[in-house]
C-alpha cells in the first residue's frame, strides 16, 4: 500500500519542518521504520530521540536506503542541521514534538489500518503471555482459523504454511508492529494472537490497536526497574482493559491483582472472569482439572454450560493458562460446544512452546523453563516438587541491570522447593555476574535447611553438573533462559541455548565423560 502523506498526517501533531518544500505533499510512501536497518524503498524514516542514542543519527543512511522522507524531533532536527548528518537537499523533512507518541497512528494510517482487518487477541501479564497465545494459536487453528501469533518467542504465519522469525522483543515497535499486521493482512490472516507488555503499553506500542478481546493472565513482581512499584506495574496491564485499547476482557482472577481487574472496570466495558479456585467467584470456573498423561484433563463451567478438554502441558499454572485462552475464545463468541469438539478433533489444546516446561530427559527428568521471577519459578518448582519421586535440582541465575529486588525471593523459594540449587549466570548484561550470584547466593544459603547449594558461574559447566549428579528419579530444572540462545555478557554476546547444553550433558553423561568442575555438590 502506498500512501501520500498529504492523506495520512492531516489530525496528526506532525508538520512539515521549516525549510522543507510543499513538495513533501505529494510524497508517497510505501511504509514506515525507525530504525534505518529495516527500510525499504519507498519508506518513511523516524528518526527519534532514544535511550541510547537519537534515531537522527542514522537518517542518511536510511535515505540510502531508500527512504523517501524523514520524520523527527527538535533535537532531531539540530542533528541534520550539522553538516555531518544534513540530508540532500529537498528531502522531505517532517516533525513532531513526540515522534514515539505518534508512530503507531502515522503507521497505522500507511499501512491502512491492518488491525482492523484481523480478529486480534491480546495477551498481559507478568507470566503465561507466550503460553497463552500459543494455546490460542492451537486453538484458533482447530477451529479451521488462519492464525498469526507475535511474542516473545517468535513471530509467526500460518498461511498458507507455517512460517516463523525470531522475536526481537515481546510487542514490537510500533511502526515495525503495523508492518507486520499489514504483511499478515496480505497473507490471509484471519485471527492474531499477540501478547502485550507492560513496557508496549507504557511505550506507546500497541496505541493504533483496538484488541477484540484483551486476557490478564497475573501479576507477581517483576520489572520494577521500569514500573517503580507494583501499583505502576498494575497500572500499565490495567490500561489494556479499558475501551481505547480493547473492545472486552477476560481476567484470570487466580490473583489478587487479576480479581482487582475484574472488579474496577469502566462502566461499559465487557469484562468477564476465569478461576481455577472455586474459593473466588468467577464466571467460568474450573471445577476439574484431573491428571491426564504429562497434563491435565480439564472441566470448565459457566453461563450454565459445561466444557473439557485436554492439555498435555504439566502444572496447574498450565491449566490456568488454557482456561485463559478457552475463556477468551469464548468471549469472541465461540460456541463452547463447537470448540470442544475442535478441541477434541485436534489431540487436546497441546501446542509445542519451545523452552516452556521442555522435557528434554526422563531418567533423570530434564526440564528446560522460562521461569525468571518469582511467580514463575514458584509454580513451576511446586509443580515439579509434586511430581519428582527422588531429588529435585535447580539451575538458575538472575539477569543483570533488571529489577534486581526479585533475586532474594526467587533464592528463597529455590531452597524451599529444592534439594540443590545451583546458582550461575543468566544474562548478566552491563553488571558484574559475580555480583548477581552473590545477591542470589547471600538469601539462598541464609534460607538453606537442608538445601546444598552451590555457585558455578559459568552455565554450561553448572548445567552439566547438576546432569551428572542427578539420579534416575531425580528432577533437574534448567530456569530461566527457555528459548533463549544468546548470553550477553558485558555488552559481548555469547551463543548460549539450556537445550544444546543440556543433551550435551546427557551424552557426556550416559559416555561417562566428566568436565571441569564437575561431580556431587558441596555445602
Ligand atoms: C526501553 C525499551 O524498550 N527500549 C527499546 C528502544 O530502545 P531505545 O529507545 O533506547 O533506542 P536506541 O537504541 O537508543 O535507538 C534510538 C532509535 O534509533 C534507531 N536506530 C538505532 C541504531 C541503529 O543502528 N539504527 C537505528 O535506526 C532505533 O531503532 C531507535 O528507533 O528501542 C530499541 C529498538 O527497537 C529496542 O531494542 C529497545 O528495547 C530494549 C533492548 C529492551 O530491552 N526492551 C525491553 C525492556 C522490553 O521492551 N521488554 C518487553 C518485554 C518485557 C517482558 O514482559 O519480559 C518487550 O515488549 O519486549
Ligand atoms: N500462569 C502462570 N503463572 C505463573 N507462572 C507461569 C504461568 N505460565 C507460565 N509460567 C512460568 O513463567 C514462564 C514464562 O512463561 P511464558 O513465556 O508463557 O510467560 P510470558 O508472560 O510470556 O513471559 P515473558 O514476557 O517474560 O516472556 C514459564 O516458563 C513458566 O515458568
Amino acid at each position: 500500500m502506498a500512501r501520500p502523506l498529504a492523506e495520512v498526517i492531516p489530525g496528526l501533531p506532525i508538520s512539515p519542518a521549516p525549510g522543507t518544500r510543499d513538495s513533501w505533499a505529494t510524497t508517497v510512501v510505501g511504509g514506515v521504520r525507525a530504525d534505518n536497518r529495516l527500510i525499504r524503498r519507498g519508506d518513511l524514516f523516524a528518526g527519534h530521540t532514544g535511550g541510547r542514542v537519537h534515531g537522527a543519527l542514522f537518517a542518511r543512511a536510511a535515505v540510502a536506503s531508500g527512504a523517501v522522507a524523514v520524520l523527527t524531533d527538535e533535537a532531531g532536527l539540530t542533528i541534520l542541521a550539522d553538516p555531518a548528518y544534513a540530508l540532500a537537499e529537498g528531502t522531505p523533512v517532517l516533525v513532531a514534538p513526540d515522534v514515539p507518541a505518534v508512530l503507531g497512528r502515522l503507521a497505522a494510517e500507511i499501512y491502512g489500518r491492518p488491525a482492523e482487518q484481523l480478529r486480534t487477541f491480546a495477551v498481559t501479564g507478568t507470566n503465561g503471555k507466550t503460553t497463552t497465545c500459543y494455546f490460542l494459536e492451537h486453538a484458533l487453528a482447530a477451529l479451521g482459523r488462519s492464525t498469526g501469533l507475535i511474542g516473545t518467542v517468535e513471530v509467526r504465519t500460518r498461511t498458507p504454511e507455517l512460517r516463523a522469525v525470531p522475536a526481537q522483543l515481546t510487542t514490537p515497535q510500533p511502526a515495525d508492529l503495523q508492518a507486520l499486521l499489514a504483511e499478515m493482512v496480505a497473507e490471509g490472516v484471519t485471527d492474531l494472537a499477540m501478547e502485550v507488555s507492560s513496557h508496549a503499553l507504557d511505550l506507546g506500542r500497541v496505541d493504533s490497536v483496538l484488541y477484540d478481546v484483551a486476557g490478564f493472565t497475573n501479576l507477581t513482581q517483576d520489572h520494577l526497574d521500569h514500573h517503580g512499584s507494583m501499583e505502576g506495574y498494575f497500572a500499565a496491564k490495567e490500561a489494556l482493559f479499558t475501551p481505547q485499547r480493547s473492545a472486552q476482557g477476560v481476567s484470570m482472577v487466580d490473583d489478587q491483582w487479576g480479581q482487582r481487574l475484574a472488579a474496577s472496570r469502566p462502566a461499559g466495558y465487557a469484562m468477564s472472569s476465569v478461576g481455577t479456585d472455586e474459593a473466588n467467584a468467577a464466571d467460568w470456573q474450573v471445577i476439574a482439572a484431573v491428571p491426564d498423561g504429562t497434563g491435565s484433563r480439564v472441566t470448565l463451567r459457566g453461563a450454565g454450560q459445561e466444557l473439557c478438554f485436554t492439555t498435555a502441558l504439566p502444572g496447574a499454572f498450565n491449566v490456568a493458562n488454557a482456561s485463559l485462552a478457552v475463556v477468551m475464545l469464548l468471549a469472541a463468541g465461540t460456541d463452547p460446544a463447537v470448540l470442544e469438539e475442535a478441541l477434541a478433533h485436534a489431540g487436546g489444546l497441546s501446542p509445542v512452546i519451545p523452552g516452556r516446561m521442555e522435557l528434554l530427559a526422563t531418567a533423570p527428568r530434564v526440564i528446560v523453563d522460562f521461569a525468571h521471577n518469582p511467580g514463575g519459578l514458584a509454580v513451576v518448582l511446586s509443580a515439579l516438587r509434586g511430581s519428582t519421586e527422588g531429588r529435585l535440582h535447580v539451575v538458575f541465575g538472575a539477569a543483570g541491570s533488571r529489577d534486581a529486588g526479585k533475586r532474594a525471593e526467587m533464592a528463597e523459594l529455590a531452597v524451599r522447593y529444592c534439594d540443590e540449587v545451583t546458582i550461575t549466570d543468566d544474562d548478566p548484561h552491563d553488571e558484574p555476574a559475580a555480583a548477581i550470584r552473590a545477591d542470589l547466593l547471600g538469601p539462598a544459603r541464609a534460607a538453606a535447611a537442608g538445601s546444598l547449594v552451590r555457585e558455578i558461574g559459568d552455565r554450561r559447566v553448572a548445567i552439566r553438573a547438576a546432569i551428572t549428579g542427578a539420579d534416575p528419579a531425580d528432577t533437574v530444572l534448567i530456569a530461566g533462559r527457555g528459548h533463549e540462545t544468546v548470553q550477553e555478557i558485558a555488552g559481548v554476546e555469547h551463543h548460549l541455548d539450556d537445550r544444546e547444553e543440556v543433551r550435551s550433558a546427557l551424552q557426556a553423561s550416559a559416555g561417562g565423560a566428566a568436565g571441569p568442575g564437575e561431580g556431587r555438590s558441596s555445602r
